[in-house]
């Protein structure tokens, strides 16, 4: 699946947004990917899980485990198990914090990637890894959807990526003259209330 393709998916779907939005790292951006308008439909969820699912054999090999963080790895995180021919489970946090709960394991010897939605600065990535690291188990490398850092997010393990944007994002007292024009909108789910 080519860039452009991945890109026509998100379009197609209304998923590409224009405007002024407030990022869960608190970066301001022009563009958001509303990733839940791909996922509420199977099919073009599938087709991108798939081709996903292909980039990560072809990188890492066979995988035991997909590991994800709640909510918007969730369903990313299935679908490419499903290719994969790997169990699904994921993380959420728990006074902020990342763990495995709901008696999930990831044995010792079992072969983990890591799937994530979308990639801005890779903290979240980064922090579903350190919530991998605390059980036994081989963390293979990590992937994601859309990495919109330009491929600048270091996750400290190899990540492959569906398709790869640079795409601006700035800190609030960092603003173009044409994003503080805008009033800002915060559509991502870090930071509210269960
Ligand atoms: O690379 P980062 O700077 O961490 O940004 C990307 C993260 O932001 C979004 O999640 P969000 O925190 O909005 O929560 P959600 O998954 O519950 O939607 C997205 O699903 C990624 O997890
Ligand atoms: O950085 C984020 O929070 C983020 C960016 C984006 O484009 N889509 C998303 O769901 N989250
Ligand atoms: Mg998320």
């Amino acid at each position: 699946m080519t860039q452009e393709e991945v890109l026509e998916q998100f379009r197609a779907a209304g998923a590409l947004l224009e405007g002024h939005f407030v990022l869960s790292s608190g970066l301001h951006s022009p563009v958001f990917l509303q990733k839940m308008f791909i996922f509420q439909d199977p099919a073009r969820t599938e087709v991108l899980c798939k081709a996903l699912a292909q980039k990560i054999e072809a990188a890492f090999g066979k995988i035991d485990i997909v590991v994800s963080p709640a909510v918007g790895g969730i369903v990313p995180g299935y679908e490419t198990a499903r290719h994969l021919k790997a169990k699904a489970i994921f993380v959420e946090r728990e006074d902020g914090v990342f763990r495995l709960r709901r008696g999930f394991e990831i044995p010792a010897g079992a072969k983990v990637v890591m799937v994530e939605d979308i990639v801005t600065t890779g903290l979240s990535s980064r922090e579903c890894l350190a919530a991998i690291g605390e059980h036994p188990g081989k963390v293979l490398g990590a992937a994601c959807l859309i990495d919109r850092s330009g491929g600048k997010a270091d996750l400290g393990v190899k990540m492959v990526a569906l398709a790869t944007l640079d795409i601006p994002a700035y800190p609030a007292d960092a603003l173009p003259p044409e994003l503080s024009a805008i009033p800002a909108s915060k559509p991502g789910s870090r930071g509210l209330k269960a």
